[in-house]
């Protein structure tokens, strides 16, 4: 097995020279960096798949991505992502290896875990998917009163909702537009409520998707779903026709009420937050159809085969990954922005949160040890041009720096008018703005008034990725996804953390299940918190008359 360099990252010499070169360019300004090459906004680019990627808005020098390239090696991120896409237990602390990529496969492949070659069950697993969906979508599978389905609500929660429910939008223009489609994840009674108050229970499929099966807020909604079902028909029968279940765990599946003939299932090798490529995308497929969903796979393979095959200095994960690291542990940026300007794109930035967030959100390494540096940022965006309009104020004139991906589009689904040229026009000019900004001397020789000059300069230097798509079809989304997968990979093999497990989530959830009792128990003498949570838990509960 390849381990990843065992001297503490912070002692490395790449990461020592990164640290004086810091010093060295740290005030360097992108107008400089352009007025010194006129070919950089051509040479700081790469392809990956249909992606275009100009990172020469970043705040880099050759000799900063040679040093950053260096830091790579020394750290051995193309071994480690080898020793991932081979099946070797990366996740150390749960001892399971990580195969997200196997998902992906051609049929043809072979990955083994433990001595098994997991790709035929992938297949497997995909050929059920896929006449289930094509039964459902040709009316051959009906409810139980013979009713075709023409509503599907998936409910599961994290990487078991927000998957699907972000490609679901931005796929919308694949989708069957005669089946509506819904995702119920929060244990607010009201995401079910609101959901299950237009539907018709004769002709609703409901897919409860959830690794463990034992996810508190899967289980309540898919309780209440079967409830409201069951009701509805007056038969316990119908939940036959009208669930299945997506999981690794077919004994909570079967303790549910659901006949594990009606499970479609995955792997202890697939994180939940890297799952929609798996059963988890039952939904996704049931809207856009088998072949469009195995084009979305196409294009997450062909990124997987990039990062595997590309040198690193022209690999796009890796760069990306490095330039964000970049600005994460030298110039001390605690967020990173993904603003795509494509209103299919709404659920990204939630869907990216998990993604890197859950991933790298660690503060000890592999080995235990806490690091000394920064690790994960705060991910988070919305649609262009919306943000224009609120935040974007804060990243061109405010006091923290905010690097951002701006992601676009040439082709759009829908073409209205002029819409999209002037969508793009904001998708170039931000980033120009951003970089650039606009001097003193400039405002003056405009004759802006004096006292105005501070307010009205833009100082720029405010580093952009631009991203661009021909269009967003499966296959690109696929791509898209797939990138940001592989950077987040990259990050977290510098780091020496693990990003595959989430032990951060489980304090919370087991406080929860102490206090759900405490809330409606006759008695309030056995509180045993804090003076705060004690003194809140007594409030609701007399709030709620209790
Ligand atoms: O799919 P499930 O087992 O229901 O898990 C759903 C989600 O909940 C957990 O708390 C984890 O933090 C997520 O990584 C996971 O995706």
């Amino acid at each position: 097995m390849t381990s990843p360099s065992q001297t503490r990252l912070t002692e490395e010499p790449s990461w020592q020279r990164l640290q004086e070169h810091y010093e060295q360019v740290k005030d360097l300004h992108l107008r400089d960096l352009f007025a010194q090459d006129a070919t950089r906004g051509e040479t700081l680019t790469a392809t990956a798949g249909d992606l275009y990627v100009d990172y020469s808005k970043h705040r880099v020098t050759s000799e900063t991505l040679g040093l950053l390239l260096d830091l790579a090696r020394a750290r051995g991120v193309a071994e480690q992502f080898e020793a991932m896409v081979s099946g070797q237990r990366i996740n150390t602390t749960e001892g399971r290896a990580v195969l997200h990529t196997a998902l992906r496969a051609p049929r043809d492949a072979v990955v083994e875990v433990g001595g098994t070659d997991v790709v035929p069950e992938v297949h497997e697993v995909l050929d059920r998917m896929s006449a289930f969906a094509e039964s459902v979508r040709s009316g051959e599978h009906t409810g139980h009163t013979g009713s075709p389905i023409k509503a599907v609500v998936n409910i599961g929660i994290g990487g078991s909702d927000l998957g699907p429910a972000m490609a679901y939008e931005a796929l919308l223009p694949f989708s069957r537009r005669d089946i509506s489609f819904s995702f119920v994840s929060n244990i607010d009674g009201a995401d079910i409520a609101e959901v299950l108050r237009g539907l018709d229970a004769a002709s609703t499929l409901f897919i409860i998707s959830s690794k463990t099966f034992t996810t508190l807020e899967t289980l309540t909604n898919a309780h209440t779903a079967r409830d409201w079902l069951v009701s509805q028909l007056g038969s316990d029968e119908a939940v036959a026709k009208h669930f299945v279940a997506v999981s690794t765990n077919a004994e909570e599946v079967a303790k549910f009420g659901i006949d594990t003939a009606n499970m479609f299932g995955f792997w202890d090798w697939v994180g939940g937050r890297y799952s929609f490529p798996s059963a988890i995308g039952l939904s996704l497929m049931l809207s856009i159809g088998p072949d469009q969903f195995r084009e979305l796979l196409a294009g997450m393979h062909e990124i997987d085969e990039h990062v595997r095959t590309t040198p690193l200095e022209r690999n796009v994960p890796v760069l990306l990954g490095l330039i964000g690291l970049w600005y994460r542990d030298f110039f001390g940026a605690q967020t990173q922005a993904v603003l795509p300007y494509s209103q299919y794109l709404d659920r990204l930035a939630d869907y990216l949160q998990q993604l890197d967030m859950e991933s790298n959100g660690k503060s000890v390494t592999k080995s235990g040890e806490r690091v000394d540096y920064q690790t994960g940022p705060i991910v988070w965006g919305t649609p262009g041009t919306n943000g224009q309009h609120a935040y974007y104020q804060l990243i061109h004139q405010g006091t923290t720096l905010i690097p951002a991906d701006f992601i676009g589009l040439a082709r759009p689904a829908e073409e209205v008018g002029e819409h999209q040229d002037l969508l793009m026009a904001n998708y170039f000019a931000q980033p120009e703005a951003l970089a650039f900004g606009k001097t003193a001397e400039q405002l003056r020789e405009e004759g802006v008034a004096e006292e105005l000059v501070p307010h009205r300069t833009f100082e720029g230097n405010r580093p952009t990725t631009s991203i661009l798509l021909p269009e967003l079809t499966p296959r690109t989304l696929g791509q898209l996804i797939a990138t940001y997968e592989h950077k987040v990979f990259t990050q977290g093999a510098v780091w020496g953390i693990n990003s595959f497990d989430q032990w951060g989530v489980e304090l919370g959830k087991v406080l929860a299940k102490r206090i759900a009792p405490e809330l409606t128990a006759e008695s309030d003498a056995e509180l045993g918190h804090d003076s705060s949570t004690n003194a809140l838990i007594r409030r609701y509960r007399s709030l709620r008359g209790r």
